[in-house]
C-alpha cells in the first residue's frame, strides 16, 4: 500500500467561508447494502473536486443525495456554511446546486434557447431577455453556444455544453458532473476541461465523478477517494499518480499489466461485405461497409457517437435489415437471420445501452442470466426453465466477475452501473461464443474491473474468439485491438495500426479533421476543423 500525504482540508484550515460544500456523517442504506457509510469531506469554493472509487463504491448515491434525489438516513450537509435539507432537486437548485447527468436530456427538435428555458419558466414569451442571458453565460464561461441553433445539429461536446449552460441558467454555483468525459473524444475532453477551469476562475465549484484517473489528475484540485461506501482520503493530485490512486480505491496493490502477443489466425469468422443502410432522410446511415474478422482477432471501431456504430451493430445482430450487403458467419450467410438465431449460432452481444437492451431491470439477477440465452444450458433442462441451474451459474458469474451485490435475488436495477455491466459481460462470455460484438464493454466500470474484462477478452481471443469492439475509449481500442478502423458518417476509414497510431490521430480521423495524419486510403470526403463534431443529426 502506498503512503500518500493527505491534503484533507479541515473546515478550520480552509476557513469556513471558503467551503462550498461540507458533508458530515452521511449514511445511506438500501436493503442488504450500505451504499454510503459515514461519508465526510468538504469542497472548497472555486475548485474542481473529483470523486473516485470502484464500481459500487457509492459515488452516484452520494451525488444523488447532494442533488436531492436520494435522502440520507443520517448525516448533515452544509452549503456555503449553512445547513440545508435537500428533499428534492428543486431544494438543491434553490441551494445553488445543479447536476449534469451522463445521459443528456435535451429535446432534439427544439433550439438551445427553448431547451434551456424549458422547465425553468413558461415557454410562452421566450424572448430577448432569455436569449441575452444565454449569450452572457456563454460568453462569461467560454461555452461557445448559439441560442438559436437546433439541438439536432449539435455534436456530443456541444450538447454537453448546453446541459452545463442549462444548469448555470438556473443559477447553480455548484455543478455536479457524472462521468462527463465518458462520451467525449480527446479534443472534446480538453475543451471541457478548459470550460471547467473557466467556471472555477469565476468562483464556481465543480464536483465530478470519473473512472479515468489520468483525466482526474489533470483537471482536479482535490480528489476524494471512496471505498465500499466510506471516504478513504482526500488527496492533492500533485501527491499521487494514477496507479497510487487506483490502489487507494481498491485498498491493495494492483497487479502489473500482462504483456500480449498477437493471436490473429487466417481463419475468417465474421465477414461483412458492402453493408449499406439508408436513413429516412436519404442520407446513408451505413455506407458500403466491409471487413473481415479472423479467429483470434479484435477489430476495433472508433468513432464519435452517432456516426453509424449503433446501426452497424443492429444490422450484424439481426435487429435491422440492411439496404444491401451481406453478413457471413464462418461459411453461413446470416444476413436475414433474427437476433435469437444469430445468438444461438455463437455470436455474443454486449449492447451499448445496458439498461434498455442488456437487462430486465425489475427482474432478479438470476433471471437476467437467462435473458437472451433462453434455450441454452444451464438455463434450461429439456423444454423447461432450470431455475436452480441459472441461479447457481449466476452465483459463479458474481464470484468470477466480482459483481458487488448482496445476492442473486436482488433486481438488476439495484446494482450500480458498473456492476450491471460486469453481469452482462459474465453472461455473454459464459456460452463460449465464436464472435463477440461488444459495444463499449467497459463503459462505467472502474479500473480494476476494466483490467479484468480486458484480460478476459484477451484470453478468449487467444482461444480463437473473433471480437468486434466498438468503443469511445481510445485507450481501450489501442490496447485491445489488432486493427482499428474509424467510422465517420456511416463510412469506415482505415485501417490504423494500434501499435503506432496515437489518440490524437484517431481523434482527428473521428471528427473528420485531419485525415492527413492517418494511414488511410479511404478518406472522408469533407474535412472539418479539429474538435468540431457537429454532424447532420443522428447524435443521441
Ligand atoms: N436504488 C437502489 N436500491 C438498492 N441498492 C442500491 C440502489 N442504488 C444503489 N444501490 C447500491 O448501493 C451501492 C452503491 O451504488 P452506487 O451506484 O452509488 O455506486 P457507484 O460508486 O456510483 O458505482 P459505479 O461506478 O458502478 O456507477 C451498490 O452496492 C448498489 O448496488
Amino acid at each position: 500500500m502506498c503512503v500518500i500525504a493527505s491534503s484533507t482540508q479541515s473546515p478550520a484550515a480552509a476557513g469556513v467561508g471558503d467551503l462550498a460544500v461540507e458533508l458530515e456523517g452521511i449514511t445511506k442504506r438500501f436493503p442488504g447494502v450500505v451504499a454510503n457509510k459515514d461519508i465526510a469531506f468538504s469542497v472548497r469554493r472555486g475548485t474542481v473536486h473529483a470523486i473516485v472509487g470502484e464500481n459500487g463504491a457509492g459515488k452516484s448515491t452520494l451525488m444523488k443525495i447532494l442533488y436531492g434525489v436520494q435522502r440520507p438516513d443520517e448525516g448533515s450537509i452544509k452549503v456555503n456554511g449553512q445547513p440545508v435539507n435537500l428533499h428534492t432537486p428543486a431544494d438543491a437548485i434553490r441551494a445553488g446546486i445543479g447536476m449534469v447527468f451522463q445521459h443528456f436530456m435535451l429535446a432534439d427538435n427544439l433550439t438551445i434557447l427553448e431547451n434551456v428555458v424549458l422547465g425553468a419558466e413558461s415557454m410562452h414569451g421566450i424572448g430577448n431577455a432569455a436569449r441575452e442571458e444565454i449569450r452572457r453565460i456563454s460568453d462569461d464561461y467560454g461555452l461557445d453556444v448559439d441560442a438559436d441553433a437546433l439541438v439536432a445539429d449539435l455534436g456530443v461536446g456541444a450538447r454537453q455544453r448546453v446541459e452545463i449552460l442549462k444548469v448555470l441558467y438556473r443559477g447553480a454555483k455548484i455543478l455536479i458532473l457524472d462521468e462527463p468525459t465518458a462520451v467525449l473524444v480527446p479534443q472534446e475532453v480538453d475543451e471541457l476541461f478548459d470550460n471547467l477551469r473557466e467556471l472555477k476562475k469565476e468562483g464556481l465549484t465543480v464536483l465530478f465523478i470519473s473512472h479515468k484517473l489520468d483525466e482526474v489528475l489533470k483537471v482536479a484540485d482535490s480528489i476524494t477517494v471512496i471505498r465500499r461506501g466510506t471516504t478513504i482520503d482526500t488527496v492533492d493530485p500533485s501527491s499521487v499518480n494514477a496507479r497510487q490512486l487506483a490502489e487507494l480505491m481498491v485498498g491493495s496493490e494492483l497487479p502489473s499489466p500482462s504483456t500480449e502477443e498477437s493471436t490473429v489466425t487466417d481463419r475468417p469468422v465474421l465477414r461483412v461485405s458492402g453493408l449499406s443502410l439508408q436513413g429516412t432522410e436519404g442520407r446513408p446511415l451505413l455506407d458500403d461497409i466491409s471487413f473481415t474478422i479472423h479467429a483470434g482477432e479484435v477489430l476495433g471501431i472508433a468513432g464519435v457517437e452517432g456516426n453509424g456504430q449503433a446501426e452497424l451493430v443492429e444490422v450484424i445482430m439481426g435487429m435491422r435489415e440492411p439496404t444491401s450487403g451481406q453478413v457471413v458467419l464462418e461459411d453461413t450467410d446470416i444476413s436475414d437471420w433474427d437476433v435469437r438465431e444469430i445468438r444461438e449460432a455463437g455470436v455474443a452481444y454486449i449492447p451499448e445501452d445496458r439498461q434498455r437492451h442488456g437487462l430486465l431491470l425489475e427482474a432478479p439477477l438470476w433471471e437476467n442470466r437467462i435473458l437472451g440465452h433462453q434455450t441454452e444450458a444451464p438455463n434450461v433442462r429439456g423444454p423447461l426453465i432450470n431455475a436452480s441451474g441459472a441461479r447457481a451459474d449466476t452465483e459463479r458469474i458474481v464470484r468470477e466477475y466480482d459483481v458487488r451485490t448482496p445476492s442473486v435475488y436482488v433486481t438488476a436495477a439495484s446494482l450500480s452501473g458498473g456492476n450491471q455491466q460486469k453481469l452482462i459481460v459474465g453472461r455473454e462470455m459464459s456460452h463460449d461464443p465464436k464472435v463477440l460484438v461488444a459495444a463499449h464493454p467497459t463503459r462505467g466500470v472502474d479500473v480494476g474491473a476494466q483490467a479484468s474484462i480486458w484480460d478476459l477478452m484477451r484470453h478468449a481471443r487467444a482461444k480463437g474468439l473473433a471480437v468486434l469492439l466498438i468503443s469511445a475509449d481510445l485507450e481501450e481500442l489501442i490496447g485491445l485491438s489488432d486493427t482499428i478502423q474509424v467510422i465517420l458518417r456511416g463510412r469506415l476509414t482505415g485501417p490504423f495500426d494500434p501499435d503506432t497510431v496515437t489518440s490524437e490521430e484517431l481523434g482527428a480521423a473521428m471528427t473528420g479533421a485531419a485525415a492527413d495524419t492517418a494511414s488511410t486510403t479511404d478518406r472522408p470526403a469533407t474535412g472539418r476543423p479539429t474538435g468540431d463534431t457537429s454532424h447532420e443529426g443522428d447524435h443521441r
